[in-house]
């Protein structure tokens, strides 16, 4: 347990940037393996490998932007916990080279991601009993409203499907104002789980805890640096890359 602190997205976007700015240097591909590395923690910590092997599908939506990136890391990592995911990369990112080069290393751990015929039918993907949960890799803190085809409709899918199967959001439940939440007569559903990436962004405020777990992940600052920010470093246990709330 510790006490929830939060950060807007303006300054979610401020910590990036110095993070990986010429003085701290990180690169995004550090902070994105660590952030996706949290993901499937906590997804191995809520949704434990169940002995039938049949049962251990995780169904994972990725966005465009970083966002989605973690959930390409995350893929990877699941497929090493012993879980079987399936990638739905509608909207392939040219941004940089590095999201081709995560999606080979998916092909090289023989993790499925859905063909553009595949694509058509992605919700035939989503058998309850074999699909322990969904991933929302789609968007986080850069999403601005309104919400564009195809995600919309991905979104209200997920809505239709809250009481069937469990959807895990990385950093934001997907059609959320980062700010303010869920968005009157725009598309958004209710997580099982929420992973905050490296501070809760406002929206997470209005999560329900009766319906929705909370984690945050993405254990990669200093002390003096989450303090420069406004808000006390999590007291993360042993080696864990999580903590929940
Ligand atoms: N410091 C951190 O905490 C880190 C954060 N990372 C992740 O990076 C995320 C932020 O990534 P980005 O800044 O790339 O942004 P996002 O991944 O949130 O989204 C950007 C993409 O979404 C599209 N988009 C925005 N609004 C849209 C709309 N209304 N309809 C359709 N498309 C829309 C943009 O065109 C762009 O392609 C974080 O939420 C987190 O998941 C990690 O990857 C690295 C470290
Ligand atoms: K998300």
């Amino acid at each position: 347990m510790s006490i929830l602190k939060l950060v807007s997205s303006k300054a979610a976007s401020e910590i990036d940037k110095e993070l990986m700015g010429p003085q701290v240097g990180f690169t995004l591909q550090q902070l994105m393996e660590l952030a996706g590395f949290s993901v499937a923690q906590a997804i191995q910590r809520e949704y434990p490998l169940n002995q039938n092997r049949n049962k251990n599908g995780v169904f994972i939506i990725v966005g465009p932007g970083n966002n989605g990136g973690d959930g390409l890391v995350c893929a990877r990592h699941l497929k090493l916990f012993g879980y079987n995911p399936i990638v739905y990369y509608p909207v392939r990112s040219k941004r940089t080279e590095f999201y081709s080069q995560l999606v080979n290393q998916l092909e090289f751990f023989q993790v499925p991601i859905l063909s553009e015929e595949q694509q058509n039918k992605w919700t035939e993907y989503l058998e309850p009993g074999k699909i322990a949960c969904i991933v929302d890799a789609i968007f986080g803190f850069s999403f601005k409203p309104p919400i564009r085809e195809p995600f919309g409709t991905i979104v209200e899918e997920l809505n239709k499907l809250e009481d069937k199967i469990p959807v895990v959001a990385v950093d934001i439940p997907t059609g959320w104002d980062v700010d303010n939440g869920p968005i009157e007569n725009e598309p958004s559903y209710v997580p099982s789980v929420l992973v905050s990436l490296t501070v809760p962004k406002p929206c997470s405020q209005c999560i329900n805890p009766k319906r929705t777990t909370h984690y945050v992940g993405g254990r990669f600052i200093p002390r003096h640096f989450a303090e420069k920010y406004g808000f006390e470093p999590y007291e993360y246990k042993g080696t864990d890359q999580i903590l929940k709330f």
